[in-house]
């Protein structure tokens, strides 16, 4: 019997590094899988580890090279660490990096503060119409608009009880996938007709995201769907919900760097999910709460 070919790494390393010029930031947000091979028949045939580098230190080097080098491009950051492994151990022979890029676009708010931004690449648009015969419900939305603020979110004075390690945060991340509907009061279109209302309520969303200086999520929630009832007329109920998308400051003190608010590891899961409805005054609500299902 032989061992064929045969490759390992860290997959997926989710690593948004943040470039601050003053209060305009930039973003990177990439994910990187590396996976090396070598030398590596003792540790399939024998159990010696001894020619292996870990999959979490290459996870680690990817952190500190974002911090150490920055990431001019998704080639270079991938050349850096490819030639990095390679050229390091001679039990590693070849690297191959992959990496995935996610585009951010800057949320362009009047003022000098530039760190609002929106994923690139359009969120999902959804309708639902109900009729029996006599009523209609016109429920618009849209899934999946991911958004960050790379600072001006805070976190503190939450309860603490036994079970509490959460370290209070004056300044984080504020990033979440905005899943939207809205429910307007008639039953025929805008006056600007239904992609107009969309585009507003859409902007409105965002304008409010942007500017809110935010306590918590759940405060930002408010603001975004308070806003969408005062400026949208039309519209006398909106359900948001809110994953709350972790970006956890990476400790790069083991390497003998200081993150400066700059490298975060972007956490798939579990993440923190807030829900709520803003009604007009005197309105019923009618969206039913699990939103999941259309
Ligand atoms: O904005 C937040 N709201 C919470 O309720 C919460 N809980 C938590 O752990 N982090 C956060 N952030």
């Amino acid at each position: 019997m032989i061992l064929g070919q045969n490759q390992y790494g860290k997959a997926e390393n989710r690593i948004v590094r943040i470039t601050r010029e003053g209060s305009t930031h930039h973003i990177k947000d990439l994910n990187v899988s590396v996976a090396l091979t070598g030398d590596m028949t003792d540790v399939h045939l024998s159990g010696s580890n001894a020619n292996v580098l870990t999959t979490d230190t290459t996870k680690n080097t990817v952190f500190a090279f974002a911090k150490e080098h920055g990431i001019a491009s998704a080639e270079e950051f991938g050349i850096l660490l490819a030639r990095h492994f390679v050229t390091g151990l001679p039990t590693i022979h070849s690297a191959r990096i992959r990496i995935e890029e996610y585009a951010w676009e800057r949320i362009e708010t009047p003022g000098p503060k530039r760190h609002s931004f929106v994923r690139e690449g359009r969120e999902t648009r959804t309708a639902q119409i109900r009729f029996d015969g006599t009523a209609w419900e016109i429920v618009s939305g849209l899934k999946d608009l991911t958004v960050l603020n790379s600072t001006d979110s805070e976190f503190t004075g939450y309860v603490k009880d036994r079970y509490t390690t959460l370290p209070e945060t004056r300044d984080r991340v504020l990033a979440t996938q905005v899943h939207a509907r809205w429910r307007h009061s008639g039953d025929s279109a805008p006056e600007a007709g239904w992609d107009h209302s969309y585009r507003q309520a859409r902007e409105h969303l965002l304008a409010a995201f942007a500017d809110t200086y935010s306590l918590s999520l759940q405060q930002t929630l408010y603001r975004m769907g308070s806003r969408v009832i005062e400026k949208c007329p039309g519209i006398d109920e909106i359900r948001l919900s809110l994953p709350n998308r972790h970006h956890f400051l990476v400790d790069l003190e083991p390497f003998g760097l200081k993150n400066d608010n700059e490298v975060y590891y972007a956490a798939d899961r579990p993440y923190g999910l807030i829900e709520a409805t803003i009604l007009r005054d005197g309105a019923e609500p009618r969206i039913p709460v699990d939103m999941t299902n259309l």
